[in-house]
C-alpha cells in the first residue's frame, strides 16, 4: 500500500559527523539509495544559484563528488526530492516556470550504469521531466550524396507544421549556401569535445574526418514544440541512437549503385575530387552496414526521387488519412511556489506550503509517474498530472481529476 513520505530537509552536517565539509550554502535534501546517500544541494545564496550533487558511500565511509551529466535545473528557490524505482530521484523545484519544474537525477539507470562503466567514476545524470508523449523521431541515414537532404527538404516543405529538423553540430566548414544554426551548428572541435564529455550529446561520430553530433537539446526542442523530429545522421550515429533511450523510427536510404552516387556527388559540386573519393570509400562500408546490421526498420532505394519520396511518406503514415496538424506542445505544470511532496505508490502528491493561496488546483497536485519513458541523456516523458479535489478527505488520492 502507501509509502511514507520520502522528503528530507535536515541538518546534514549533524547526520554525517565525519568532518566532511558540505559545499552547499543554501538548501539540501538527501536520499538513500542502497548503501549510498545522495545529497542534492542548491547554492541559492549566490547571485547565480546552482545545483550540486555529493554522494556519501556508507560502505566506504567516504564522500564522492560525481561526474554530473546532462543539462541541470536552472536557478530556483529550493526543491523537494523523492526516490523512484531505486534508480532515479525526482527533483521538484520551487518557484520555477511551469515547463521547468520537474527534473530527474538518474543515479542507477541503464544509461548511468553504462557511463559509470565507461568512465570508471561515480556518475549521475539529469533529465528534464515533460508531460505526455512525443511522436517517435525519424532517423534518416545513408551514404553521402544518396539524397537524404533532398528528401528531408521535400518533407519539411510539404508538411512544415508537422516536422522539425534536428540541427546537428559539426566541425566541418560550412558550404556556401549553409547557414549556422539552420543547416548545422558549426563549431570548434575543442568546444564540441567538452560538450560531449559533459553529456550534452545524444550521439556523435567522426565522419569523413570531421566530428558530427546530435545534441539532446536539438532533438528535444523539436519534440517540445509539438513537431516530429527528423535526424539526418550517419550509420554510426544511428547505431548509437538505437542503443540510447530515444525511441525512433530508423530509415536507411540506399543508392541504386555506387556509380550513380558518384555522379550525384559530382553534380552537387560541393566537395573537391579528393573529398568525393573519401565519401565514396566510406559509402561502400555504410551501404553494407545499413543493409545488414539490423539497425534500420526500413530501407528505401532512392533511384527515382518522386517514387522514393512517395515510399517515404507511406511508411511515415502520410498517405492522406493522417492529420497533418502538429500535436499541441506539452504543457507545463503549475505548481505552488513552495510545497511539500510525498509518494504513494506511483503517485506523487504535491501540497502547497503557502496557506490560503486560493486556487485549489494549485494547492494540491498529483503527478502520476507510472508511465515514464525515456530519460537521460534526453527528456523523461509520460508524466501525467491531476488536480486533487479541494475536499480535505481527498488526500487519499481518491478525488483526483486529470488536468488537461
Ligand atoms: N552521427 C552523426 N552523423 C551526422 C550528423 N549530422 C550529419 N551527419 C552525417 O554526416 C555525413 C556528412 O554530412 P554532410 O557533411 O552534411 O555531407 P552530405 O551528407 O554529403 O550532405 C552524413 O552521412 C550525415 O548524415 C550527426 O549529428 N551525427
Ligand atoms: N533520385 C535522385 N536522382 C538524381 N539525383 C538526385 C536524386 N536524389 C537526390 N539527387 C541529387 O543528388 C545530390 C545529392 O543529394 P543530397 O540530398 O545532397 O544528398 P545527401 O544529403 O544524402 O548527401 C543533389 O544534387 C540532389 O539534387
Amino acid at each position: 500500500m502507501g509509502e511514507a513520505p520520502v522528503i528530507y530537509v535536515e541538518n546534514l552536517k549533524d547526520r554525517f559527523s565525519d568532518g566532511f565539509n558540505l559545499r552547499f550554502k543554501g538548501f539540501e535534501t538527501s536520499i538513500d539509495v542502497g548503501d549510498k546517500t545522495f545529497v542534492i544541494g542548491s547554492n541559492n545564496n549566490d547571485s547565480i544559484s546552482s545545483i550540486e550533487v555529493q554522494i556519501y558511500d556508507k560502505s566506504k565511509g567516504k564522500w564522492v563528488i560525481p561526474t554530473v551529466l546532462g543539462t541541470e535545473p536552472k536557478r530556483y528557490e529550493g526543491h523537494s526530492a523523492i526516490l523512484l524505482n531505486e534508480d532515479r530521484i525526482m527533483v521538484i523545484t520551487w518557484g520555477s516556470t511551469p515547463d521547468d519544474c520537474i527534473w530527474f537525477l538518474e543515479v542507477d539507470t541503464e544509461y548511468v550504469k553504462q557511463q559509470k562503466k565507461a568512465s570508471g567514476t561515480e556518475v549521475v545524470a539529469w533529465s528534464k521531466g515533460v508531460r505526455g508523449d512525443a511522436e517517435k523521431p525519424v532517423v534518416i541515414s545513408g551514404p553521402s550524396g544518396v539524397g537524404k537532404g533532398t528528401l528531408i527538404n521535400m518533407l519539411m516543405k510539404e508538411f512544415p507544421t508537422m516536422f522539425g529538423f534536428s540541427v546537428s553540430h559539426t566541425t566541418r566548414a560550412p558550404r556556401s549556401m549553409e547557414k549556422n544554426g539552420v543547416h548545422y551548428h558549426f563549431t570548434e572541435r575543442s568546444i564540441m569535445e567538452k560538450d560531449i564529455k559533459d553529456g550534452k550529446f545524444l550521439e556523435f561520430a567522426s565522419v569523413h574526418g570531421n566530428l558530427y553530433g546530435t545534441s539532446t537539446e536539438a532533438v528535444e526542442a523539436v519534440a517540445d514544440s509539438g513537431k516530429r523530429c527528423i535526424l539526418d545522421i550517419d550509420v554510426q550515429g544511428a547505431k548509437s541512437v538505437r542503443a540510447s533511450s530515444l525511441d525512433a523510427v530508423f530509415i536507411f536510404i540506399s543508392p541504386p549503385s555506387v556509380a550513380k552516387l558518384e555522379e550525384r556527388l559530382h553534380l552537387r559540386g560541393t566537395e573537391t575530387q579528393e573529398q568525393i573519393q573519401k565519401r565514396l570509400r566510406n559509402a561502400k562500408a555504410e551501404i553494407e552496414q545499413g543493409k545488414s546490421s539490423g539497425i534500420f526498420d526500413h530501407i528505401l532505394c532512392n533511384d527515382h526521387l518522386e517514387k522514393c519520396y512517395d515510399d517515404l511518406k507511406k511508411l511515415l503514415g502520410l498517405d492522406g488519412t493522417t492529420s497533418t496538424n502538429p500535436k499541441p506542445s506539452s504543457k507545463g505544470i503549475n505548481l505552488p511556489s513552495k510545497h511539500a511532496a510525498s509518494k504513494i505508490n506511483n503517485k506523487i502528491l504535491i501540497k502547497s506550503e503557502t496557506p490560503g493561496s486560493g486556487n485549489p488546483s494549485k494547492n494540491s497536485i498529483v503527478l502520476d509517474v507510472s508511465l515514464l519513458k525515456g530519460g537521460a541523456p534526453s527528456r523523461t516523458r509520460g508524466l501525467n498530472v491531476y488536480a486533487v479535489d479541494p475536499n480535505p478527505f481527498s488526500d487519499s488520492l481518491n478525488g483526483i481529476h486529470k488536468l488537461s
